[in-house]
């Protein structure tokens, strides 16, 4: 386990020892959660987003800076596990509140990056699917992916009405985004990364290399209003057509998907296009991929 907080709530644990287990596993899901960040920011050669080598298509994002903001989501993630544990059913109470987290959680965020977006879609993934977890456990990938997004269709009166880009893309080209993806299921991850994680794995691919194959078979999905922002429907079509390529010509274990890889990784260099999105549902699948096993 990563010690990334005190626990909240340790000492009435100790008082009530029915509550020991659920104090345990909201850390051990936000442990998860944070983990599955670090392991998205750590991943490299990413086309186009930040990463061991470089900050990719980013003039104002790091490495470092994707580890702090990671580290700072922490306290956000494991009361949104405790917010489904007190709550223990979908329903309104349990959507505001999590609204309530959310927005306290992309403060935090943007505390410590000064002010940059470094994982607001993140947080509104992986707090969904967090959430989903707590109320049940054991629950495999399916079921808490489609618990999330019961959640995710519900209304938050709360929510602010806010210009995102997301909103302006929505707008433009009529793009679902995160909301529609998380509403869905999160299709992208259920019927592509999930799958591809495990069928690159299986073939005997590294484990880096299987998650980098996951990471294309989303992006090869997905309508990413990131790239849609900063490189418009072309920019798209060039990452998903791209990332496709890498996966026909045999994934990042061959060295014909590597050469495809490096092409795609330059051409959205050239774009100034970064899958954030994608990159952000790549932490969603590594953390479906492991919190089930709990
Ligand atoms: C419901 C919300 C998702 C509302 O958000 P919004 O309407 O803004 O929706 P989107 O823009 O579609 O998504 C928000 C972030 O989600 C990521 N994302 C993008 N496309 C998808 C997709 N198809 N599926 C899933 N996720 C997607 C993306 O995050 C990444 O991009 C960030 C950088 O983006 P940007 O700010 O545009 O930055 P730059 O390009 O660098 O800008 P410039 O330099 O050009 O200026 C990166 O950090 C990644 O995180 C989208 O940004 C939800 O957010 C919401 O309602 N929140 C409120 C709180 C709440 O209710 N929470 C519930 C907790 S469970
Ligand atoms: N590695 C990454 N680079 C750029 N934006 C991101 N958003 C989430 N992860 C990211």
């Amino acid at each position: 386990m990563i010690a990334y907080a005190i626990p909240v709530g340790a000492a009435s644990a100790a008082k009530r020892p029915d509550l020991q287990t659920d104090s345990a596993q909201a850390d051990r899901l936000a442990d998860l959660a944070v983990e599955a960040l670090i392991d998205e920011a750590d991943l490299s050669p990413k086309p186009g987003l930040v990463d061991r080598r470089s900050s990719g298509a980013h003039t104002d994002m790091t490495l470092a800076l994707m580890h702090a903001s990671a580290l700072a989501l922490w306290p956000c993630l494991r009361q949104m596990a405790e917010a489904a544990q007190a709550h223990g059913e979908i329903g309104q109470p349990l959507r505001a509140e999590l609204g309530r987290i959310g927005r306290a959680g992309e403060q935090a965020m943007l505390a410590t990056t000064g002010g940059i977006n470094t994982h607001r879609g993140a947080i509104w993934a992986l707090g969904l699917l967090v959430a989903a977890q707590a109320l049940d456990a054991k629950a495999d990938p399916q079921a808490v992916a489609a618990r999330a997004g019961r959640i995710a269709l519900i209304d938050d009166p709360a929510a602010i009405a806010q210009d995102s880009h997301g909103i302006q893309v929505r707008h433009r080209y009529g793009a679902g985004g995160a909301r529609e993806q998380a509403q869905q299921g999160f299709p992208a991850v259920l019927e592509h990364g999930l799958p591809q994680l495990r069928r690159s794995r299986a073939a005997g691919a590294s484990e880096n290399q299987a998650r980098l194959d996951a990471l294309l078979a989303i992006m090869a999905a997905l309508s990413d209003t990131c790239v849609l922002w900063r490189a418009g429907p072309q920019g798209l079509q060039a990452m998903q057509a791209g990332a496709r390529a890498v996966l026909d010509a045999g994934g990042c274990a061959s060295l014909d998907g590597r050469r495809e890889l490096r092409l795609l990784d330059a051409q959205l260099l050239q774009l100034n296009a970064s899958p954030g999105g994608a990159a952000d549902l790549l932490a969603a699948c590594l953390f479906l991929d492991k919190a089930g096993s709990l």
